[in-house]
């Protein structure tokens, strides 16, 4: 999914036309190769990815520089985006970010934070098309919150809190198709598991996927069914979108917030028709609609 200009401004304040298109064009040949078998050899998805890694840290490196510069000569301010942010923010011991923390730093939220919230995004769409019973219920909860404000006012934490239903929701879709499928740990010792002995050092992949569609986990599985996630919801570590464990996803609370904002102001101003019915989902590697989701958007006043 190309990386947007709203994203790209907000980290970096980056403004030119063909600046942001050509890291967004390197973005994704680096996103391609992220979940491939690491075979670093010329023509492989995963060499390209490392080379596309290596040209943007080099394009960021470029901008972070001369930004640093902007802020010592007092032409940029230090709350103007994520970067400078960074670069006049210093840890509980008065230490500064070195220049590659910050690129690698800017790398890792665009990649953490873009990709994973806009497919979470179009998949809702996606499904809510495809269930009009579940729609008007989401719109409902929606409204309530709404009716319950003056007219303009925006929403605010506390109406997040109560979009409990859009969010059962929401996690029904990251549960069938969950937008990182899986991550990797490294065994820190010998582990027995099934009768096979993973050996220290050895690099393994834990798959979302795969544990949330397993029939052990959740009943009739491949059916949509936001209610499994009423009352205490899944048995803990079988529903992991975000991970888990001490490196669980940093953003969550930023991406329900994210989410059920979008999902707020869309629903309530609009309905929409599928224009490919039953479009297929391809992985690569993150979960998309082959053809994009085209939808037919019919605004409604209520
Ligand atoms: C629906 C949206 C999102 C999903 C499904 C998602 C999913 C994940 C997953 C599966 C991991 C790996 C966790 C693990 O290894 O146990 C992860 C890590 C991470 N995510 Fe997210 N994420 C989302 C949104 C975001 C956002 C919006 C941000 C930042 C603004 C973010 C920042 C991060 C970071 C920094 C990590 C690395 C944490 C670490 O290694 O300690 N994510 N995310």
């Amino acid at each position: 999914m190309p990386l947007s200009l709203p994203v790209i401004y907000l980290f970096m304040s980056l403004e030119e036309p063909n600046h942001i298109a050509k890291l967004g064009s390197l973005f994704n040949i680096f996103l391609k190769g992220i979940i491939e078998l690491p075979i670093n050899f010329p023509g492989t998805r995963f060499y390209s990815s490392k080379k596309a890694a290596a040209a943007i840290s080099a394009e960021l490196m470029t901008i972070i520089k001369a930004r640093r510069v902007e802020l010592e000569e007092g032409k940029a301010s230090s709350s103007q985006d994520l970067l400078s942010h960074l670069l006049t923010c210093s840890d509980k011991n008065g230490k500064y970010f070195t220049e590659k923390d910050i690129a690698n730093n800017i790398l890792l939220l665009l990649f953490a934070g873009h990709d994973t919230s806009t497919v979470s995004i179009t998949l809702l769409i996606k499904s809510l098309g495809e269930h009009p019973d579940v729609y008007d219920k989401v719109l409902k909860e929606q409204l309530d919150i709404s009716m319950a404000k003056e007219a303009g006012e925006l929403l605010k934490w506390e109406d997040i809190q109560k979009m409990k239903y859009s969010w059962n929701v929401v996690s029904e879709v990251m549960r069938l198709h969950p937008p990182a499928t899986g991550a990797y740990r490294e065994a820190l010792v010998d582990i027995e598991y099934a009768g096979y002995t993973i050996p220290k050092g050895w690099k393994i992949h834990w798959s979302s996927s795969l544990t949330h569609n397993d029939s052990a986990n959740f009943e009739d599985a491949a059916r949509f069914d936001p209610s499994r996630f009423e009352g205490t919801g899944p048995t803990p570590f079988t529903y992991v979108p975000f991970g888990g464990g001490p490196r669980m996803c940093l953003g969550k609370e930023f991406a329900r917030l994210e989410v059920l904002a979008f999902l707020h102001n869309i629903v309530a101003n609009f309905k929409w028709d599928l224009l490919i019915p039953g479009e297929k989902i391809e992985y690569d590697p993150m979960p998309i609609p082959v053809k994009g989701l085209p939808i037919r958007l019919h605004p409604h006043h209520v």
